[in-house]
């Protein structure tokens, strides 16, 4: 059942942004698959998250069930029996959570109402999470690969992990998604805590920090929230991006960073982007974020994405030929979540099929839609899909008539990609977006190249996008 889940989350999200992801598939947890009945039963944290992906994505995960199981599925989905309103995972360690904070909040949900966002907590389904730090056990230097891309960052992070409060402090790493930054901060942590140090961590996802300043508030316990805080050793807090617009949130951090990095205690962080473009956070917060060592984490190279999958291949027991992992690498470009869900697929398309996964032509069968869109030569649907999972906004934002600044600048990024690396007229590149004008393209292409010239934070997104693209 966790195989089958695990390989569902992969496949939805090849389909969903990360956003949706996080907020609506990873709160669920697999209760049980009945034979009988063909039914799957599935439960979700609260009432609201449970009729949102009853409307918007059953069918996806009942599909997916159904190639799983090679039959009809029933998805059955319930609420969870959890007091807390958060649902159990499956497998567990039988350890209670003693972290004080862990309520699924959020700062906008709580300061108005109407907010529908409800950033869901994070659910288990490995079983090796170990519950007071949050820490996945799984995620370690060891089975980390390495290459050009990711190389600096590694050596940062070996190095925070034996001298942490002393080398760099904080340590902000940086990069698109899917490319190894949480894996990278967890290896850390586990590191810290097999060297017998004693220390305590906590790793938290900037959601969830949102969610516990919330509970804090709400519970009049700030003092028990900053006691809690201000006494770790390591604080290792993921996409802090997601922190922008919450105030108060970004006011307790900044008094948890400010005394733990005081007592030489380490904090990492992880984001999207760099510091200084960091948008709705304290300019007091970024110069502290700039403060210690910033690392990027860039797209794999090849050579590094056949050695990834090579890896998890044989991690999960499959031998793999070289050519069968450069056909799939040489084709999927954009991040190691990708590569890992290319494999997955590929493994439940073999069995589904009766066929040798070790084999070039299953993986064509397999892979077929992803490689329409990542095929040989950059397309402009490739150019959107890469660019908006690099932004992280909808495919279908480069098309809408959208238009706030989060929307529009990595359009018009995607139009200046589309003109410099395909062979498309400004009209054609126009209808591809939305039936836009190609006076709307030029504007775009203008801009952005202008703009190029003259910010070396922009020139460096340009030249990651044009990496993944031309591979
Ligand atoms: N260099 C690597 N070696 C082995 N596995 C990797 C590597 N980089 C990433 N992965 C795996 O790829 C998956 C995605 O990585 P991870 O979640 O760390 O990405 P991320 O950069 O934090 O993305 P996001 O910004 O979406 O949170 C994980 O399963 C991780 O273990």
């Amino acid at each position: 059942m966790n195989e089958f889940w695990q390989s569902c989350i992969a496949h939805l999200e090849q389909e969903f942004p990360p956003q949706q992801i996080s907020a609506w598939i990873r709160p669920l947890v697999p209760l049980a698959f009945d034979e009988t009945g063909s039914q799957l039963r599935l439960a979700a944290p609260n009432r609201f998250k449970l009729d949102w992906v009853r409307k918007n994505f059953a069918h996806q995960i009942e599909s997916f069930a159904t190639t799983w199981f090679k039959k009809p599925i029933h998805l059955q989905l319930e609420l969870s029996a959890s007091t807390t309103d958060r649902p159990k995972p499956l497998a567990v360690q039988a350890a209670p959570s003693v972290a004080p904070y862990g309520a699924s909040v959020s700062e906008q949900s709580y300061s108005n109402n109407a907010s529908q966002i409800d950033n869901g907590g994070e659910a288990s389904l490995s079983g090796s999470i170990d519950n007071r730090s949050r820490l996945n056990v799984e995620l370690t230097f060891d089975n980390f690969v390495t290459g050009k891309a990711n190389q600096l960052a590694r050596a940062a992070a070996l190095q925070v992990a034996e001298n942490p409060g002393i080398s760099y402090n904080p340590l902000f790493l940086y990069g698109g998604v899917g490319l190894g930054k949480t894996h990278l901060i967890h290896a850390i942590g586990n590191a810290m805590v097999s060297a017998g140090r004693g220390v305590r961590v906590r790793y938290v996802h900037a959601d969830q920090y949102v969610s516990d300043v919330v509970k804090a508030y709400q519970r009049k316990a700030f003092d028990d929230f900053k006691r809690y805080y201000h006494s770790l050793d390591l604080l290792l807090i993921d996409d802090i991006q997601f922190f922008s617009g919450k105030n108060r949130t970004q006011e307790e951090f900044f008094y948890a960073f400010e005394a733990m990095v005081a007592q030489r205690k380490q904090i990492i962080i992880t984001s999207d982007t760099y510091p200084k473009e960091l948008e709705g956070i304290d300019t007091r917060l970024i110069s502290r974020f700039d403060s210690g060592l910033t690392v990027a984490i860039e797209p794999p190279e090849l050579e590094m994405r056949v050695a990834i999958l090579l890896r998890k291949a044989e991690q999960e027991g499959l031998a793999m030929p070289e050519e069968v992992a450069f056909f799939i690498a040489k084709h999927l470009r954009s991040n190691v979540r990708e590569l890992e869900g290319a494999l997955k697929k590929v493994v439940a398309y073999a069995r589904f099929h009766g066929r040798d996964v070790a084999n070039v032509d299953t993986c064509k069968d397999a892979l077929k839609d992803l490689l329409s869109v990542s095929s040989g030569q950059v397309t402009v649907e490739n150019i959107q899909k890469t660019v908006a999972d690099f932004y992280k906004i909808k495919v279908a934002d480069m098309y809408s008539k959208r238009r706030p600044a989060n929307i529009a600048m990595p359009r018009q990024v995607a139009m200046y990609l589309a003109k410099e690396l395909t062979q498309k007229s400004l009209p054609d590149i126009g209808d591809m977006f939305g039936g836009r004008d190609h006076t709307t393209v030029l504007h775009a292409v203008r801009k952005i190249s202008d703009l190029r010239a003259k910010q070396a934070d922009l020139n460096h997104t340009l030249h990651v996008l044009e990496q993944t693209l031309k591979g």
